[in-house]
């Protein structure tokens, strides 16, 4: 039987899945990653990394998540035995037809945390061995599957049952969340933490094998993933969407039922079409979630209310809605504008600070776009303040430690963070920095002074390593986060006047990472942390131009940031003729998104003399 992808495809207004047979694979399924659809492609490096005559998406991110997935098909079944089934022209010949329900042995878990399974060839030969996507599956386990769709030498499959579990990975009693298995939120619930940490230990890894083109020998041993404290309640926004009342649902409205605008509406008469939740896996369907375990209490708290508000106002939505949830400090004790003296830290016992402090320990949730959130990061509780509907990391639990984990990556070489620092927060880290060895001890005079923060929102980076450097200078397109970043400033001036000496050393633009490099180079470092797509050719050229000492590259995208790390040491390694490049000191994950496939990547680079 051979079915091409298009013969399989229901009609449209049936159509179970996504157009482009990319459905859910190699993206981050966390609710934020199902509204905020990444946008980015993975341009081609090598030929290799296509599906050669791939056929053309038309949509950059489904071309990203096929590449990716690509890299993963060829890792389970070999790639002489895929460059074979290429040769014969045999790619598109698949074993199955919409609906078959199979049984498939999964091999390995993908990027985008679904399991790969294997039908290897059989009569004699003639069909080519073909994978089989299934989520919330794992390496050894045989699982009955319905197929939903076919592909270029894959097939897309439903999980039906786990016939074999994975008893030293699977143990279903750590699922918290009554949805898991459905919601194309979370796809790691069964796994003990660790086991979690390590999945994203190997996306990091084959990142850099598969999008880097650099030879191997560069590319340091990546560490294990750094944890975050909190691997429930952790998240700090979610956005949940419902869609408007169908027109035929209008259309059999009473007169006096549409004369009523509020509508009482019980278990028993809410109709089936009104699902206020997060997608269904694979699918665009919304799916009614009363809960999300990955949410914080605040947020978790505020969803019953919520959509009791949605349900019983629901006919006057024409439209459908995307909510905002996101978790806040109370902010109704103002910060003093300016520092009061050096007892009135919010810690502090005087009476209007004891009430800061209050305001500090409170959390309400925020639902208005253009309202203002308040955060306290890390130990030395700097705060932020900036607008709900703007960028801002979702985990607050892990922003002390990757901030920290930033900041002593940088100064590694020097022996850890300058002397004169009056940071309290400089505990012994918890993780290993930097083993290529590439890097010996610098002398002292060589330490970075300024800081270059592209990518900067309301200025998580700047801020937090302030008291390390003499001047910052962060960069940022959105105009509201350079607003908030400047008042980030001010406000933990006031807060923390010892930690914040001189405001005037954190300057703000607003407009194209581009157009940051007019400032000083020597002794700087530069934070680059860009969204999913990753950089720009004419952003990476002007870093290669401007040759600054040490680049940290956070990324939510570890495949982009990969293919701009690859392309940063290629491109200095030309420009610096045998006599600078720049050594790919450390790789690392940090885990924003327990429970979820998706993992955060930090890159440090540093520009050392070959000669
Ligand atoms: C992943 S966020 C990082 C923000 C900040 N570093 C943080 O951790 O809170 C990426 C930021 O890049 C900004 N951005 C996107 N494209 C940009 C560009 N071409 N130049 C400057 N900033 C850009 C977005 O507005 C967003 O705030």
């Amino acid at each position: 039987m051979q079915n091409t992808e298009s013969e399989m495809k229901p009609p449209a207004a049936k159509r179970p899945r996504l157009d482009e047979g990319i459905v859910a694979v190699g993206e981050p399924q966390t609710p934020q990653a199902i509204l905020e659809t990444p946008q980015e492609t993975i341009p081609n490096q090598k030929a290799a990394q296509q599906p050669p005559g791939a056929q053309k998406s038309g949509k950059k991110s489904g071309r990203a998540k096929q590449d990716v997935l690509w890299h993963d098909i060829q890792e389970v079944l070999g790639k002489d035995v895929v460059d074979k089934v290429l040769e014969a022209g045999k790619e598109f010949e698949a074993p199955f037809k919409f609906k078959d329900e199979i049984t498939v042995e999964i091999k390995a878990v993908g990027s985008g945390g679904e399991g790969v399974g294997v039908i290897e060839a059989h009569d004699e030969g003639e069909r080519a061995p073909w994978c089989v996507i299934v989520p919330f599956t794992l390496p050894g386990e045989k699982v009955r599957a319905k197929v939903y769709r076919n592909a270029r030498l894959h097939s897309y499959a439903d999980l039906v049952e786990v016939v074999q579990p994975n008893t030293e990975l699977r143990d279903m009693t750590r699922v918290k969340c009554q949805y898991f298995g459905e919601c194309a939120g979370c796809q790691y619930q069964m796994l003990a933490y660790d086991s979690q940490l390590d999945l994203k230990r190997s996306v990091v890894v084959k990142a850099y094998q598969n999008f880097s083109d650099l030879p191997q020998s560069v590319i340091p041993s990546i560490g294990s993933t750094i944890g975050s404290p909190l691997q429930y309640n952790y998240r700090t926004k979610i956005t949940p969407h419902f869609d408007a009342p169908p027109k035929k649902a209008r259309a059999a409205r009473t007169a006096k039922e549409s004369a009523e605008t509020d509508v009482n509406m019980n278990e028993e008469t809410i109709p089936d079409w009104l699902n206020i939740g997060f997608n269904k896996i694979g699918t665009r369907k919304v799916m009614d979630i009363e809960d999300c375990p990955i949410a914080t209490p605040v947020i978790r708290n505020a969803l019953k209310p919520a959509r009791e508000a949605i349900r019983s106002n629901i006919w006057s939505y024409k439209k459908g809605v995307s909510l905002l949830f996101r978790d806040s400090l109370d902010r109704s004790v103002e910060i003093p504008e300016k520092p009061l003296d050096s007892s009135s830290l919010p810690e502090a016992s005087s009476s209007v600070d004891l009430t800061l402090s209050e305001a500090f320990n409170n959390h309400v949730c925020i639902t208005d776009h253009n309202a203002t959130v308040r955060e306290k990061v890390g130990d030395a509780g700097w705060v932020f303040e900036y607008t709900a509907g703007s960028f801002f990391q979702n985990n607050n639990s892990v922003l002390g430690p990757l901030t920290r984990y930033v900041r002593d990556a940088i100064f590694a070489p020097w022996g850890g963070i300058p002397s004169t620092t009056t940071d309290s927060t400089t505990s012994v880290p918890s993780y290993d920095l930097p083993t290529t060895g590439a890097i010996a001890p610098l002398s002292e005079a060589t330490k970075p002074t300024h800081l270059v923060d592209a990518y900067c929102g309301s200025g998580l980076f700047s801020i937090t390593l302030s008291p390390y450097f003499d001047q910052i200078a962060g960069i940022e397109l959105s105009t509201a986060s350079i607003a908030s970043a400047t008042r980030n400033v001010q406000i933990n001036h006031a807060l923390y006047p010892s930690l914040m000496p001189s405001p005037t050393k954190c300057q703000f633009l607003s407009g194209d990472a581009s157009n940051i490099f007019a400032v000083v180079r020597e002794k700087t470092v530069l934070v680059i942390d860009p969204p999913r797509k990753g950089c720009d050719e004419k952003f990476i050229n002007q870093v290669i131009d401007w040759g600054c000492q040490v680049v940290v590259y956070v990324s939510c995208n570890v495949h982009t940031q990969a293919r701009d790390v690859g392309q940063l040491i290629k491109g200095m390694e030309k420009k610096g003729e045998g006599k600078t490049k720049y050594v790919l000191e450390s790789v690392r994950g940090f885990d924003l998104f327990p429970q979820t496939a998706h993992v955060e990547s930090v890159a440090v680079l540093r520009l050392v003399e070959t000669s």
